[in-house]
């Protein structure tokens, strides 16, 4: 990551924030979920591209206005051509997912048909699973799938709000360079074991997820199975219902000054975001609460580290817009001008 910021600095002069966070959030989650990374992302014809391919493809057929959805009776002429690329979508995963999962068949069949315990990626962790638990082999395609498709822009999405924060607010940008320097010292390089001890690291990121929670929405919508009271409404089984995150976050009832962004408001109080605090719940709560938030908000905030511990980020002085917060809702809450940027080597 380091590396390829000086790389994108010596060569551009300046740092295209998201791509860059992109394509190693794609290997960080490729090497959690299938055990291995690529470096062929910009290669036609090799499997980082393909994968690269398939994902952005993913993101776009989500992101696409479906007015099927709305006019359902529409929906058997296909005008936009959604279920065609769907579908195409859906055989290239399955190969491209059935290819590794057999692969990891093969390696077991070779040693004992297992993994050891603490051994092996998330396909081992499912192929481990005891018979009456075994998913079939489509189930488990989805399931890997979702956790690329989930996984991998969310991380690099809020990354990019911080760094836009970062370079709005020098003097956060220093006091937690401060912080960092403090307990890290400059002999090393910052580590996973150290995020324990930077408080304020980890206050940067959660307001953040506050201010730019990158599911607004949580997953969109739930169906409502039962009647069910919520507060003074009741809601019928049958509703579509969605969770306004950002409504919360953004509520003066709620927070102090909530246009306002101060790290410090999560220093003077606790703040639990995993869930059983609703004040602040970016990662959802309950039965479909994501699977990935400990490691999503323990590989942003690493990451931040090692970023505010190598380089000053400051504004792109030949770009008139600078930095611009305005946003734009696709599966998530994106920048709409993606953040272009400087990193000063420190
Ligand atoms: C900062 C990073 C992340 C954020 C902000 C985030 C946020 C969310 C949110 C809001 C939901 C919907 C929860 C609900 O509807 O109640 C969700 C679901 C999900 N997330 Fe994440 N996520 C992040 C990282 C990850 C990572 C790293 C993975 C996997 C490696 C992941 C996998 C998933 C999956 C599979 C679901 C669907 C769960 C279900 O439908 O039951 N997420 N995430």
């Amino acid at each position: 990551m380091v590396g390829r910021v000086s790389s994108s600095m010596d060569r551009d002069g300046v740092v295209e924030v998201k791509k860059l966070l992109h394509f190693a959030s794609l290997n960080n989650v490729m090497m959690s979920v299938f055990g291995r990374s690529y470096d062929d992302f910009g290669v036609d014809g090799g499997d980082g591209f393909e994968l690269e391919k398939l994902v952005r493809e993913g993101y776009e057929l989500l992101g696409i206005f479906n007015w099927s959805d709305h006019f359902p009776i529409i929906s058997w002429f296909d005008f936009q051509g959604m279920r065609k690329r769907c579908k195409n979508l859906v055989s290239r995963v399955n190969v491209f997912v059935e290819e590794i999962i057999n692969e990891h068949r093969e390696r077991r069949s070779e040693k004992d048909g297992t993994t050891a315990v603490g051994d092996g990626d998330f396909v081992d962790v499912l192929l481990d699973l005891e018979l009456e638990d075994k998913f079939s082999d489509g189930d488990m395609i989805a399931v890997l799938w979702e956790m690329i498709f989930r996984g991998t822009d969310t991380v690099a999405i809020l990354l990019e709000w911080i760094m836009a924060r970062m370079v709005l607010h020098p003097t956060i940008q220093a006091k937690a360079q401060a912080e960092i320097k403090n307990v890290v010292g400059s002999g090393r390089p910052v580590s996973d074991a150290d995020l324990p001890n930077l408080p304020y690291l980890q206050a940067i990121v959660k307001e953040t997820l506050r201010v730019h929670p990158p599911g607004p929405l949580l997953s969109w919508a739930r169906l409502a199975i039962h009647d069910t009271q919520v507060g003074p409404h009741m809601v019928p089984a049958g509703t579509t219902a969605m969770v306004n995150m950002w409504s919360i976050t953004h509520n003066d009832q709620i927070w102090a000054e909530p246009e306002v962004f101060n790290p410090d408001r999560f220093m003077d109080e606790e703040v639990a975001i995993m869930g059983s605090d609703l004040r602040l719940a970016p990662f959802g709560a309950g039965r479909r609460v994501c699977p990935g938030k400990a490691m999503g908000f323990a590989t942003v905030q690493l990451w931040l580290a090692q970023l505010l511990q190598n380089f000053k980020w400051v504004a792109n002085e030949s770009d008139r817009g600078a930095v611009d917060l305005s946003e734009c809702l696709k599966m998530s809450l994106e920048m709409k001008k993606p953040l272009v940027c400087k990193a000063v080597g420190l």
